[in-house]
């Protein structure tokens, strides 16, 4: 039988309009440890700061609305803008200014990234996870992801803070996962547990310290999950996420997390609920971007009290 020529098949691309396969030279899917330690040399090497926490800041929690985020108040500050640092991906969302802040968030060191990178932007996850692993070899032995999301479980209001307990991995349960293609044995195991993601200390000081500074009456724990946007969700398949166990929907994160525990880093993460998510047909609200930016300011002292308190604490866990 004659072969069959692929690109003659109807619905077929043909090789050379198929997308590019990020590699790193070639060598695989993903950059090279030695790469990435390129990445973390090149950083260390410019600042005597050396973090133990590395906190994600999500939208509107830590570029849009300055001198009032997390990022402005971090002191000390040595800043790298993300497209001075060789091998990082740059932001192109409002909201994420773009860059990394090396400096003292109470008495502790820490490095923050001002703005984050999501899969809609056209990164494939594991770009969207590079920082993770160069948070691990500069030595940070904690993140602290933040994002913002919408509310799912009926009981939570806009403006809530969501301790996330646990997160469902929809798009790895289409395959796509960070840790998809060759592992590398440096940063951790070929099939890494994920059952204890969310450490759970770090969960119950958060409950403590909300109380601490009587924000226990707007702090939640509940289950994440990241969609891969960039559009917000219907109708339908918020309802399908609410019947399994979903409580907020974001669209980052998840990845985050898994590239995280893969390198045996500690994990806490924080959800601000920044819209209701719209659960009937007859509803006239919608989803928007704007909402998100400013919730994200109406809650930016109170998370910024709330996660230098935090980020105090866990540093007592970790030893010297
Ligand atoms: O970076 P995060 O997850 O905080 O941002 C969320 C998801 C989208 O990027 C954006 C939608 O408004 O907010
Ligand atoms: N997927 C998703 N991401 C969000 N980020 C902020 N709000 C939302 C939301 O309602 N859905």
């Amino acid at each position: 039988m004659a072969p069959i020529n692929a690109s003659e098949v109807k619905g077929y691309a043909p090789k050379e309009v198929l997308p590019e396969v990020e590699t790193d030279n070639g060598k695989g899917i993903g950059y090279s440890y030695d790469t990435l330690q390129e990445t973390a040399n090149f950083l260390l090497s410019r600042t005597s700061v050396r973090p133990r926490i590395g906190i994600i800041c999500g939208s509107g929690m830590g570029s849009y609305w300055k001198d009032g985020s997390l990022a402005d108040h971090i002191e000390d500050p040595v800043r790298f803008k993300y497209e001075d640092i060789p091998n990082f991906p740059v932001s192109t969302v409002e909201g994420h200014t773009g860059q990394l802040v090396f400096g003292k968030l109470g008495d502790v060191p820490v490095m923050a990234m001002q703005g984050r990178f999501h899969y809609y932007e056209g990164y494939p996850l594991w770009k969207c996870c590079l920082p993770v692993r160069v948070m691990k070899l500069i030595g940070i032995k904690v993140l602290m992801a933040t994002n913002a999301a919408g509310g799912l479980k009926s009981a939570y209001k806009v403006g809530d803070i969501m301790i996330v307990k646990d997160h469902i991995n929809m798009m790895g349960f289409a395959g796509n996962n960070p840790l998809h293609g060759p592992n590398d044995e440096r940063f951790g195991p070929r099939f890494p547990p994920m059952n204890r993601a969310y450490n759970y200390e770090y969960r119950k000081i958060a409950k403590e310290v909300a109380k601490e500074l009587s924000i226990d009456n707007i702090v939640r724990e509940g289950v994440y999950t990241c969609l891969g946007g960039p559009n917000f969700e219907t109708v339908a398949e918020l309802n399908m996420l609410k019947m399994v166990g979903v409580d907020a929907v974001g669209m980052s994160t998840v990845h985050e997390v898994i590239t995280a525990r893969h390198c045996d880093m500690h994990v806490f993460a924080l959800s601000l609920i920044t819209n209701e998510c719209v659960v009937e047909y007859d509803h006239d609200a919608e989803a928007n971007h704007e909402e998100v930016l400013d919730v994200g300011r109406m809650r930016q002292d109170i998370l910024r009290k709330y996660v230098t308190k935090l980020v105090e604490r866990f540093n007592k866990t970790l030893t010297p």
